[in-house]
């Protein structure tokens, strides 16, 4: 199957990549172009621009940093638009909110197009193993036809029902996420400032009832103060933003979440946004009290 690629950052690099090796044929575009070399040394073949590669593809899969971006590749110039028709699918893969997923949706079907909405649980690793988690919501028949690709990408894939279901579903997994992220964080400060050796607090944690992969992955790297990003905290703080806004929508209270973003928002404005979303962990050590 010849499928489109647009947009190949830490996920989109890794997937693509994934496919190739899976036997897939794939042409991808990139804003900055340069970035596709490594994706081409694998075999895909280049777009130069969004409308080059959905003239070219019957599927396209366009995996972005947020709603500007998702937005700006459809409906700007030499964008998804000019030249989506009838018997094409777009497939959206980025992380946004469910208004600007339904925009897409309802863009790309009154030219005839399909589409779908597919965010992702899960990382820069699972991403490269195949073993993210896909949260379809769209079109049905495209889910049935994209399922080959997406047996690729991820270990499992749920199909969620109306657009919009696959965005809040998301949204919903990275708030618990960030918020157990702060929590982690200031568990590994308090551990270290009250006299506990914090590689003993990721043993203890490791053998109880919240164990889990992120604890255990990023960890270690934490302690050593490497952030090098998987998940790159900029991102972490527009889905909190997200989903504060869909809590808002929903009237759902959700003080925790918001307390993490106002953490998320201030490590942004450290110049941490590019690192992983593990350097939240530096804004709890800057609180330090003088005796
Ligand atoms: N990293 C992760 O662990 C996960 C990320 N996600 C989500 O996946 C999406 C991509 O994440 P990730 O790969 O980490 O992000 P990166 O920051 O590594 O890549 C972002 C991509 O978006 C492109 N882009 C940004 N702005 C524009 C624009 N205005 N027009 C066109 N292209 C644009 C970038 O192009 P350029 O190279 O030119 O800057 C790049 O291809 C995000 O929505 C993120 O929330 C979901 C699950 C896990
Ligand atoms: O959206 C990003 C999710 C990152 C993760 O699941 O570790």
């Amino acid at each position: 199957m010849e499928v489109g690629f647009l947009g190949v950052g830490i996920m989109g690099k890794a997937m693509s990549i994934n496919l190739l090796k899976n036997g897939f044929k794939v042409t991808v575009w990139n804003r900055t172009l340069s970035k596709c070399d490594e994706v081409v040394a694998h075999g895909a073949s280049v777009g130069a621009t969004p409308a080059e590669v959905v003239k070219k593809c019957k599927i396209t899969i366009a995996i972005l940093s947020d709603p500007d971006a998702a937005l700006s590749v459809v409906f700007d110039k030499d964008g998804v638009l000019e030249q989506i028709c009838n018997g094409k699918g777009y497939i959206d893969m980025s992380t946004v909110d469910s208004q600007t997923s339904c925009k897409i949706s309802e863009a790309i079907t009154s030219k005839g197009g399909h589409f779908l909405e597919a965010p992702v649980s899960g990382s820069k690793q699972p991403a490269e193993t195949g073993q993210l988690i896909i949260l379809a919501a769209g079109d049905k028949a495209l889910y049935e036809e994209a399922v080959p690709a997406f047996n690729v990408l991820g270990k499992k894939s749920f199909f969620l029902g109306q657009t919009g279901n696959g965005a809040k579903m998301k949204l919903v997994v990275n708030m618990i996420l960030g918020s157990v992220m702060n929590a982690f964080s200031e568990g590994l400060v308090l551990a270290e400032r009250s006299g506990l050796n914090p590689h003993d607090l990721l043993d203890v944690l490791d053998l109880g009832g919240i164990a889990n992969p992120m604890f255990r992955g990023k960890g270690p790297a934490m302690l050593r103060d490497d952030h090098s990003p998987a998940f790159p905290l900029k991102h972490q703080q527009k889905d909190m933003r997200l989903a504060l806004a869909l809590g808002d929508e929903n009237g759902v209270s959700m003080p925790v979440a918001a307390a993490a973003n106002e953490a998320f928002k201030k490590a942004r404005s450290m110049g941490l946004g590019d690192l992983d979303f593990s350097a939240v962990l530096e804004t709890v050590k800057l609180h330090k009290q003088s005796s």
